[in-house]
């Protein structure tokens, strides 16, 4: 599988439907809570216009005058109360997709998550979900909520008189008031809550970045679980956002109806004088200013579902992609030291394997033997398939034809975390994640003991450079192990993989970095712990395969022949010239 599908438009509304489904009552609620608003606010020109035929006859006021200060108090606690309630709702609506999403990422399959890129992965979980936020729940509510109160609001204004309904149509829109006093606190708090979705992308990234590391150290669930507290910080960002914007929004609406109040004051002054009879007049101009809101709402409603339906699809994508199934596994503690685990033998059978369809076979035909114990080194030209080999091993991806087999089982019946739990897995670039020093260590083993991991410090040189640092393993390396040397990033990668206590180590060895008090020190790291498991190298220097104990020579995605270092000298051209050239001394 490769690129994601479009999603029909309409489906759109069907998965719109489904985001919204968990949230259906708060929703309704808050729908409910705004219509009952709308009314109170429908009813006060009633009352206005009630007043003013009150002080036209002379009658007693108060009564009148409380109801219609009841009214406006009520029409805006309702409205207050509705803004917040969907606001939480649609917060809610977006936690639920990032989880969703941020569970999928970690789990899509090698291939799967080759063919798209990270960045776009990242805008998926950050900003199309903010997306979702006003689609499912403030323009379906607006929408459903404005059509009511324009039809409400025409029937009165029909009721009132039909002439000045005809003319009213057409008027102009009453220019609502700003209140631009609650402007910066609410950039303020929605500022706050766009960095929270940018801490989220940046801790997506660094697990994603190093997917492939995450998924060999079985880590997939712990680092699923951080970006998880990232987006829930964002959650209670945006819902400090949204109560903000529910208290102002609902006061700049509340100082327009004072202000209006105002002026019927100074007009039921003229309706004493008995000049004209305005309390119809009042009472549409009230209408009319209400009608403002609703068709605001409307035209706004089906700009966000513009917006909204892109989101929603793209999100439907990312729902598409495969993903692997089986829960990741955590090896506990470490066996490096006395592994109670029998080394693992490995087979391959009659192997073809290419990345995609339209790609040319790499392996075409590999077939070699393992034993259990010792260790096996690979060689061959740049491109002759050696990396790919850990490739399938680890099954980021499978064969086309052929098996591969570890302690003879075929590896694609084997549970995945069991799999990988097996293996111990050194990338030739040594990804290291941002973090600390013991975050990357503890990567694939959580629960390793502090003697485990000073032991493993040991064994790999590392223990003199934490010393030094001041911050030891708490000492952060930086994006992608930036503030690290290369040879130290190796050195990393490779107490990590020892941490797991594997029973098959693969090393996919650097062609650089080491200096040569440290090669020799990790050499003979790696020829210990290939007396007690199965150490595969994909070797890159002279050192490695004359202590190998077996090497196989692999030409253009088959294996042309095995032996030691001393017969393949004697017998294989290729493997001479190889030694001669491409191997480090
Ligand atoms: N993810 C991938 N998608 C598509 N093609 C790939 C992918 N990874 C490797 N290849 C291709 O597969 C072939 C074998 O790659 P592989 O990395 O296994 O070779 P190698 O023998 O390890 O080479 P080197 O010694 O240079 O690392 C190369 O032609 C490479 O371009």
């Amino acid at each position: 599988m490769t690129e994601p599908s479009p999603v029909p438009f309409r489906s759109t509304g069907r998965v719109l439907l489904a985001h919204m489904r968990p949230h259906r009552r708060r929703i309704a609620l808050g729908g409910l809570l705004g219509l009952a608003g709308a009314a109170a606010v429908l009813l006060q020109p009633l009352a206005a216009k009630e007043l003013i035929e009150d002080l036209s006859r002379h009658d007693r006021v108060a009564g009148t005058l409380a109801l219609l200060s009841g009214l406006v108090l009520l029409g805006a606690a309702l409205k207050a109360l509705s803004q917040y309630v969907l606001a939480y709702a649609a917060e809610s609506v977006v936690l639920r997709a990032r989880h969703r999403l941020i569970g999928r990422l970690l789990r899509l399959k090698m291939p799967v998550f080759e063919g798209m890129e990270p960045g776009d992965l990242l805008a998926r979980v950050t900003s199309d979900t903010t997306l979702l936020r006003q689609v499912t729940t403030q323009s379906v509510v607006s929408a459903a909520n404005g059509i009511l109160t324009i039809v409400g609001v025409l029937v009165m204004m029909g009721l009132l008189d039909p002439v000045l309904l005809c003319v009213s149509v057409g008027v102009t829109v009453l220019v609502s008031v700003v209140v631009t006093t609650a402007m910066p606190r609410i950039s303020r708090a929605t500022v706050r809550a766009q960095a929270s979705v940018g801490a989220m992308g940046a801790t997506l990234e660094r697990a994603l970045g190093a997917l492939r590391t995450v998924k060999a150290s079985g880590a997939e669930e712990r680092e699923t679980a951080a970006v998880r507290r990232a987006a829930d910080e964002a959650w209670r960002h945006g819902i400090q956002a949204a109560r903000w914007q529910a208290l102002m929004g609902t006061s700049a609406g509340l100082s327009v109806q004072l202000s209006f109040l105002s002026v019927l004051g100074a007009g039921g002054a003229r309706v004493a004088s008995g000049a004209i009879d305005v309390s119809t007049l009042v009472a549409f101009l009230l209408f009319l200013f209400y009608l403002t809101e609703p068709v605001s709402q409307l035209i706004q409603a089906t700009t966000q579902f513009q917006v909204g339906a892109a989101a929603v699809a793209r999100l439907r994508e990312v729902d598409l992609l495969e993903t692997e199934d089986d829960a990741p596994a955590v090896r506990r503690g470490t066996t490096t030291t006395a592994p109670t685990r029998p080394p693992a033998t490995v087979v391959f059978e009659k192997v073809v394997f290419r990345y995609r369809p339209d790609l040319p076979d790499v392996h075409r035909g590999v077939d070699f033997t393992v034993p259990g114990k010792g260790m096996t080194a690979v060689v061959g030209p740049s491109g002759a398939g050696k990396s790919t080999l850990f490739a399938l091993l680890e099954r980021f991806h499978e064969p086309t034809s052929g098996r591969v087999l570890l302690d003879g089982r075929d590896i694609l019946d084997i549970p995945l975390p069991e799999l990988r739990a097996d293996i111990g897995y050194i990338e030739q670039d040594a990804p290291v994640l941002s973090g600390s020093l013991r975050d990357n260590l503890l990567l694939a083993a959580p629960d390793v003991t502090d003697e485990e991991l000073h032991d493993v410090l040991v064994r790999t040189r590392l223990d003199a450079f934490v010393r030094s640092l001041p911050r030891g393993l708490d000492t952060h390396v930086g994006h992608r192990g930036a503030r690290l040397s290369g040879g130290e990033r190796q050195r990393v990668a490779i107490a990590r993989a020892l941490l797991r206590g594997p029973r098959l180590l693969l090393l996919d060895e650097a062609t650089s970095h080491l200096d040569a008090v440290n090669e020799q020190a990790l050499r003979d790291v790696i020829l210990e712990v290939a007396r007690q498991t199965t150490v595969l190298v994909i070797a890159h220097r002279l050192s490695t395969v004359t202590t190998a104990d077996r090497i196989v020579v692999m030409e253009s995605g088959r294996v042309r022949t095995t032996g030691t270092h001393e017969e393949l000298l004697v017998r294989d051209a290729l493997y001479r010239r190889l030694a001669a050239t491409q191997l480090l001394v």
